[in-house]
């Protein structure tokens, strides 16, 4: 792998927490090389991305906010494999992000939460049109895919499961992506959850939670202190079963990022989850 030219990768929210992460784990990787960092964050524009992610030398490599521009410099690199771009940034911009990115030929790897169903099918269309290999992946963690592995095996036993997933209070988008995307994998099952037994009346407003598919319930919790975290927990007549994920530091999600860097470039399509790279 060494030996190979490169993979070209531009980080796209390079600024924040995420991006930061992702910095190091690209610069550490042998077969990637970091061409671009983008981020609109203004207090950090033209700060060089090693200094911004606390590693000892410069890359040489400046934080800037044009996307577009960056996007064709690496696109016109023809010498290089084609160029990756890691997009963390926010849930309002993504998905025109993700459409810019394809436009130049570049392989988006979405790791930014918060694109609905509709959005995500027009991006699935607009990757088919293109030919162009696209991954969103609402978690990197290998902790989370075995926990939503875990959670599809009970859910054929379990009639009843609600999710509850704790995040930072700076998180913008609530439910999170991985509660959404683990009520979708049970709702795959095809049965109705959470039948009610009585008339149920919320004496406040969402204190049940949000109802997913197939009844499947979330709740979301923002506190300070917390980073990312998530239950499930399946109820039955005189048991409770309960599966929980916790995330200490960013750096679990970095195996996962490298991987679909160096996967999405043999994708044609558009391709949604980690568990389908494995
Ligand atoms: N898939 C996964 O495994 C994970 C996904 N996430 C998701 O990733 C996203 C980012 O999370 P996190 O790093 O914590 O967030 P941060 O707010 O720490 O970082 C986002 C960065 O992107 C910048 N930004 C905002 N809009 C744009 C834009 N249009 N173009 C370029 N840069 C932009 C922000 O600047 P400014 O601050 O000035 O707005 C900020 O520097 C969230 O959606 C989160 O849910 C997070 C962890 C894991
Ligand atoms: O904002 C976060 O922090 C995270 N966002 C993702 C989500 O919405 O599921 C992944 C992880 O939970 C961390």
């Amino acid at each position: 792998m060494t030996n190979q030219t490169p993979i070209p990768v531009i980080i796209n929210g390079a600024a924040g927490k995420m991006g930061r992460e992702v910095i190091k784990a690209v610069t550490q990787a042998p077969d990637l090389t970091l061409m671009g960092a983008v981020d609109t964050s203004p207090e950090h524009q033209g700060q060089d991305a090693g200094e911004l992610a606390g590693l000892s030398e410069p890359l040489e490599v400046p934080i800037t906010n044009q996307l577009e521009p960056m996007l064709g410099y690496v696109a016109g690199e023809r010498q290089l494999p084609p160029g990756v771009i890691v997009d963390f940034t926010h849930p309002d911009s993504v998905y025109d992000n993700v459409r810019s990115a394809i436009a130049y030929g570049i392989r988006p790897v979405v790791g930014t939460t918060g694109l609905n169903a509709e959005q995500i099918q027009n991006l699935a269309d607009f990757a088919e049109k293109a030919s162009t290999g696209c991954l969103i992946i609402p978690n990197f963690s290998i902790g989370m895919v075995l926990l939503q592995q875990a959670a599809i095996a009970a859910s054929q036993y379990f009639d009843h499961v609600e999710i509850i997933e704790l995040h930072h209070n700076q998180k913008a988008d609530a439910p999170s992506g991985t509660a959404i995307q683990t009520a979708q994998l049970l709702a795959e099952l095809g049965k109705p959850f959470n039948q009610p037994l009585v008339k149920e009346t919320e004496k406040l407003p969402g204190a049940r939670g949000s109802v997913a598919e197939e009844g499947i319930r979330i709740h979301s919790v923002r506190l300070p202190g917390l980073i990312a975290h998530q239950e499930v927990i399946f109820g039955a007549s005189g048991q409770i079963y309960t599966l929980r994920h916790d995330t200490s530091d960013r750096s679990c999600y970095m195996p996962g990022v490298l991987l679909a860097i160096r996967k999405v470039s043999q994708l044609k399509s558009l391709v949604y989850g980690l568990e389908k790279i494995l």
